[in-house]
């Protein structure tokens, strides 16, 4: 990415259109000042410039809108050289606005240009400084003409604005890095918030143990699923898992060796599925796997799979080899059938079938 956080980029994008309308109203405001003294057509071409450089500021914002977009460090930086050239630009043009003052208007005008650029700078402040290089570029542009115009007054007042601008550009550089600080800081916060929302969000619906689903986050999300199912009338199918003999396992091999089948048989059925399936662990040795676009026929096919590859594997646990197997119940929605508590007891009511058939089966 650029240099400058994506978010201080977005700060810019949303305070340019102001800072344009605001700087125009001050153009049209010197308009309406200088027309007495300075020739139309300079100040007319002047006007009709300053315009000009608004339309590009806000094509550049455009711009930097777009690589934003499409997180393209290259052109966001790019444009943000953009930003400083056309910054600099502006800064002359007030530069050419208070030659014209210098030498068309009588004193003491020019220290209407002085507070004009004071003026712009501490709204620069406000509009620019989160891209912190181009801000400061843009305010000793604006400032540096100023001063050696007062210079070249050299008497007492304008040796003294000399003397404020001294003390207030210091101030309000200081001012604009505590509130970039703020801003960066209130950035990061809100991303170290975000970040933990997620975590946060994660461990609710993820099981701990084995890294799917948990029961509740199945059943939110498998509605859903259904709904929309049975709405695109798309056929959907449920796969009740449970292992058999679990007990067993946990007695003969301890609890830890139970714990490392109910991963590794996890693992092993993932890696059978779609992304679109919907896996979770709904109950201690009990899974259950929602089907999208699956056929009852298709489900019995994906079922028989699932169950031979489990009978066939051997769990390996500290050099112990341990065998199990698993018994499915299948369920399907159709339009009688798409109430997910309906086709959860089925299912079940399917899987009690195939334990009590003997285990290690498919029961449709
Ligand atoms: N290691 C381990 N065991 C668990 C976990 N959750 C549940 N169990 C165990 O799973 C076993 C389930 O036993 P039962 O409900 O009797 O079922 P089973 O032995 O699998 O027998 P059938 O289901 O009838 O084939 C119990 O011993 C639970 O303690 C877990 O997270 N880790």
């Amino acid at each position: 990415m650029s240099n400058v956080h994506p978010k201080l980029i977005e700060v810019v994008i949303n305070q340019t259109p102001r800072a344009m309308a605001a700087m125009l109203v001050v153009s049209f405001a010197y308009l309406f000042i200088f027309i007495p003294f300075i020739p139309l057509i300079f100040i007319f071409t002047w006007l009709l410039f300053q315009i000009i450089l608004a339309a590009y500021r806000l094509q550049n914002v455009k711009m930097f809108k777009e690589h934003l977009q499409n997180k393209d460090t290259i052109k966001i930086n790019k444009t943000e050289v953009y930003f400083i050239v056309l910054n600099v630009f502006q800064a002359a043009m007030w530069a050419i606005a208070s030659l014209l003052v210098l030498a068309y208007a009588p004193q003491p005008f020019e220290f209407v240009m002085f507070l004009v650029s004071v003026g712009v700078i501490t709204a620069a402040t406000l509009s620019m400084s989160s891209l912190y290089k181009a801000y400061l570029i843009f305010i000793f542009s604006l400032i540096t003409p100023q001063i050696l115009i007062m210079l070249y007054y050299g008497d007492e007042q304008h040796i003294a604005l000399v003397i404020f601008i001294m003390i207030y550009i210091p101030a309000i550089i200081l001012l604009s890095k505590t509130m970039l600080n703020n801003r960066i800081s209130s950035i990061e916060a809100h991303e170290a918030l975000e970040k933990s929302t997620e975590k946060f969000r994660q461990l609710s619906i993820t099981d701990a143990l084995t890294n799917i689903y948990n029961r509740r986050y199945f059943f939110e999300i498998a509605k859903n699923i259904i709904l929309i199912a049975s709405r695109e009338q798309k056929c959907t199918a449920l796969l009740m898992i449970d292992i058999d003999y679990f007990k067993r396992i946990n007695d003969t091999f301890g609890h830890q060796a139970g714990d490392f089948v109910l991963i590794e048989l996890v693992k092993s059925i993932k890696g059978k599925m779609r992304s679109s399936d919907l896996f979770a662990r709904v109950g201690g040795e009990e899974f259950a796997i929602l089907l999208n676009n699956t056929s009852l026929t298709k489900a019995k096919v994906i079922a028989e799979k699932i169950r031979s590859m489990i009978e066939n594997k051997e769990f390996i646990y500290n050099t112990v080899s341990i065998k199990t197997t698993i018994s499915i119940g299948i369920s399907e929605v159709n339009e009688g059938n798409f109430l997910l508590e309906n086709i959860y007891k089925k299912a079940d009511t399917q899987l009690y079938k195939a334990k009590e058939m003997g285990r290690n089966r498919v029961c449709p």
